[in-house]
């Protein structure tokens, strides 16, 4: 391939898989913030169900720390992600702020989806799954938020006042960074890779947006 760009990985995965990739991005849930025009009784069911999706999250993104620090090629990955172990902490902080705010009660029980979601991310905690693969999710995972909620923020977007601060969470500019800089470790590291390692992370990026739609639909209702 030599003076030609080669591809990026994750943009090339993000092309052929674009019609899942809105799905999870531009969910009616999402658009419904965006034109004002959601239920609130959805935005409390997803404030709930996140709150017990994110606890279940620490513990996955502990396990790519520890991949991290035994199979990086590159120290400053362990910042990033530890920065992403802070931003975590301020989420749960957030939630809780959130929850009494909305009068959402956080002990609720968890929704089938949300256990089959966090039930896969354990998978990935597995000793089994790779550094190349466990990043590669955990920017996945992150950029769904990302993208969905800074939608929310777009110029024409009509979202209600009482909401902005949860799109402001995810949709601003220094998580936007953030995603970014999980991108590129992650594209970095599957350049890499074998082609089972690149396969399977495909698969796993996949199997994270299907999960993200329903955790969407979850929000609605429609379980
Ligand atoms: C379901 C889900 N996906 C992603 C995120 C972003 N950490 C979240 N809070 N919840």
């Amino acid at each position: 391939m030599e003076g030609t760009d080669r591809a990026v990985m994750t943009d090339t995965w993000l092309k052929k898989h674009r019609l899942i990739y809105l799905g999870a991005t531009r969910h009616p849930f999402i658009l419904g913030i965006r034109d004002g025009s959601v239920d609130l009784s959805s935005f409390k069911r997803w404030l709930g169900q996140d709150y017990i999706f994110v606890r279940a999250f620490v513990p996955f993104v502990a396990s790519v720390l520890l991949k991290a620090w035994k199979e990086s090629d590159d120290n400053a990955d362990i910042d990033v992600i530890l920065g992403g172990v802070a931003a975590l902490n301020d989420e749960i902080a957030w939630f809780k702020t959130e929850a009494s705010k909305w009068g959402v009660a956080l002990e609720v029980v968890p929704q089938q989806i949300n256990l089959n979601y966090c039930r896969f991310l354990e998978s990935l905690t597995s000793p089994d799954v790779d550094y190349t693969q466990a990043i590669t999710a955990f920017w996945a995972v992150e950029t769904v938020y990302q993208e969905s909620f800074a939608h929310c923020l777009e110029e024409g977007s009509k979202t209600p006042e009482e909401l902005k601060q949860t799109c402001h969470r995810w949709g601003n500019d220094g998580f936007g960074q953030y995603c970014r800089t999980l991108k590129s470790i992650a594209d970095r590291r599957l350049e890499k890779a074998s082609k089972e390692v690149v396969a399977k992370a495909e698969l796993n990026l996949l199997s994270i947006l299907e999960h993200e739609v329903e955790f969407w639909n979850m929000s609605h209702g429609a379980v």
